[in-house]
């Protein structure tokens, strides 16, 4: 079983190149198979759940051709089913976005009920309310999700909840619709936008993307088109804190300094530098970082996929912090393995109250999902001593080589499989 194991201390100096967005990509690869001509997508992330997801889509018959490591063509004519089911697809959320790219190709669907990472109850009612909004027929049978339709026909449709899956999803599906339909209360996530303009290259004609209102002029078809991927927001945000926490000046290049700005204006008010560029920020940690306080919204709100991170940036802030955890209930399950570091936190239902320590030390601990397997190797990163984090599996579902960006920021960290290269790190590093 892979772990990460480091040595805690050093402040991490240097410069990062963010890759692509990952939940960007899901959605767009997924929209890629709704033309049977070609569409190259560029600024791909090679992280798991994109190989998942390329994998699933071969096995539906579309033909797939990486043309490097972050390249690939994807063409979708020779797709033969519209139904993916295996072990893998089950595991991964953007599994979803299946139903609304074949319901709109196709008019025709089965897809098992998504999984992602255990951090709440994670329903998918209000995806279903606009399929069938669009005049699908939708029923869950033997854990998929059936959906047919014999037209699909625009509608006026208003979210529940700020849904971003559901947001992308029915967009997709309404794209290949009749008629003009109305998406109201949506996500605007910077992943939602590109999804949008990716369909919009494709021939779709959507507005408003990014606004509380997406309006969806349907198509008769898309076509082929060339796409290149927004930066990941997350992966930028990570490093970010990986910076401030260990108290360094790392200069985070490829992003797209708007979309990160919930995320520095958090780390100005604990007293960090940052600095914006055209596309990158920098961040300078300061050794008197303080307290702020959190509460994870919706976009531009600071982002859920961010609380663990910036939380354990806080463990070593002075005061105390409070951070209210709004979009998913159980999101706090790595402050178990954070006190074993000598944080001081405690969960109350949505909230963590963080009593900002002067040290952690390196401690055994698992990953309980990706986030927070990425928040326990940055704080790993900033104890004294060994961290050893297990389960890497999660964080690697969406971090392309994350201990290597690590290592060329001075990390001292590595991947190992057994504790015999346990040892040999510790012998390497003293
Ligand atoms: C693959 C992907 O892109 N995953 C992201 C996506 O997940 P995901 O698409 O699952 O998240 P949503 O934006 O849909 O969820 C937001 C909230 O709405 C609720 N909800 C959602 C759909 C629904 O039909 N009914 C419902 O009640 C959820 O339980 C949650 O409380 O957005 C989340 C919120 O930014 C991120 O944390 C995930 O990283
Ligand atoms: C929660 C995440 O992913 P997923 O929705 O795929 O579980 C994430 O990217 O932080």
């Amino acid at each position: 079983m892979e772990q990460y194991i480091m040595k805690g201390g050093n402040p991490l100096v240097g410069e990062v190149t963010i890759g692509g967005a990952k939940n960007a990509a899901l959605g767009i690869l997924a929209a890629a198979i709704m033309t049977d001509e070609d569409v190259l997508i560029d600024n791909l992330p090679d992280v798991r759940d994109i190989n998942v997801l390329l994998e699933a889509i071969e096995e539906i018959g579309a033909t797939v051709e990486r043309i490097d490591r972050h390249t690939v063509r994807i063409n979708g004519q020779t797709i033969r089913e519209v139904s993916v089911d295996d072990e893998y697809i089950r595991r991964i959320r953007a599994s979803y976005y299946f139903i609304g790219a074949m319901l709109g190709k196709y008019k025709s669907a089965q897809v098992p009920l998504p999984g992602g990472c255990n951090i709440g109850s994670r329903p998918i009612d209000q995806h279903l309310k606009g399929f069938r909004a669009l005049g699908a027929d939708v029923k869950i049978e033997r854990g998929a999700v059936i959906a047919h339709a014999i037209d699909l026909v625009a509608s006026h449709i208003y979210l529940d909840v700020v849904s971003v899956g559901a947001t992308i999803n029915i967009m997709m599906a309404a794209t290949l619709a009749e008629g003009q339909t109305i998406l109201e209360n949506v996500a605007k996530e910077p992943h939602v936008v590109d999804v949008a303009n990716f369909l919009n290259s494709m021939g779709a004609n959507i507005k408003g993307a990014g606004t509380d209102t997406i309006r969806i002029k349907g198509v008769s078809r898309l076509h082929g088109t060339e796409y290149s991927i927004i930066p990941d927001q997350i992966e930028a945000g990570t490093f970010m804190c990986a910076a401030a926490i260990t108290r360094g000046d790392v200069m985070v290049k490829n992003v797209i300094p708007k979309h990160l700005e919930a995320i520095s204006a958090k780390l100005l008010e604990m007293g960090c530098e940052v600095v914006e560029f055209d596309d990158a920020v920098r961040v300078v940690g300061k050794t008197n970082q303080k307290h702020t306080d959190i509460k994870t919204l919706p976009y531009p709100g600071f982002p859920t996929d961010m609380q663990p991170q910036m939380a354990v940036t806080l463990a070593l802030a002075g005061g105390t912090s409070v951070v209210t955890e709004s979009i998913f209930e159980n999101r706090f399950r790595y402050v178990d393995e954070l006190s074993r570091m000598g944080a001081n936190v405690k969960v109350e239902g949505n909230v963590a109250v963080i009593d900002g320590v002067t040290g952690l030390t390196g401690a055994f601990v698992n990953a309980p999902d990706l986030r927070a397997g990425a928040a326990l190797v940055i704080a790993g990163l900033a104890a004294d001593g060994y961290t050893v984090v297990d389960e890497i599996g999660y964080i690697q579902r969406g971090y392309e080589c994350f201990e290597d960006k690590l290592q060329g920021l001075g990390a001292m960290i590595e991947k190992v499989d057994s504790e015999k290269e346990a040892q040999k790190f510790k012998l390497k590093v003293g």
